[in-house]
């Protein structure tokens, strides 16, 4: 699977968004490490916080389908410059991804940015962290 496959995939996936309220398209790919691939796009709502991501969705479907090691994501939108994930998904990410997993970040007319796990969100909160609390180990 090629980046540009991923992307595609992406983009495919951004003509399912439900967003009338925004009006802003996103859609996401992810591959596992298994090589199998989980589409999402962004779900909004008529309460407006109760909206999904593309990238979480992509995710969660990956992890509702029994998987949860993942290598690479692609996130897609038709802006100028390539839509970089918002926080929340930043942290859903941290959760399931390697510090190495990539993040392809694409605009529709293909131009894009490629950054790691490490890179989107340093010095991240872990499911270590809070294993780790003192008294949770007593
Ligand atoms: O990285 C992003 C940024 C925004 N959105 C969605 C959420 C909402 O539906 C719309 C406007 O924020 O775009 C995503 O899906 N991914
Ligand atoms: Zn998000």
């Amino acid at each position: 699977m090629t980046k540009e496959e991923l992307i595609n995939l992406a983009k495919e996936a951004r003509e399912r968004a439900y967003i009338p309220y925004s009006k802003f398209g996103v859609g996401a790919a992810v591959l596992t490490k298994a090589g199998n691939v989980y589409q999402g796009c962004n779900i909004e709502n008529a309460a407006y916080p109760v909206t999904c991501c593309a990238e979480r969705t992509a995710i969660f479907q990956a992890v509702a389908n029994g998987e949860r090691d993942f290598s690479e994501i692609a996130v897609v939108a038709n802006t100028e410059r390539p839509v970089p994930p918002c926080g929340s998904c930043r942290q859903v990410m941290a959760e399931f991804f390697p510090q190495d997993a990539v993040i392809h970040i694409s605009n529709m007319s293909g131009v894009s940015k490629t950054v790691t796990m490490e890179e989107l969100l340093p010095f991240s909160f872990q499911p270590e962290d809070l294993f780790s609390d003192e008294k949770a180990s007593q």
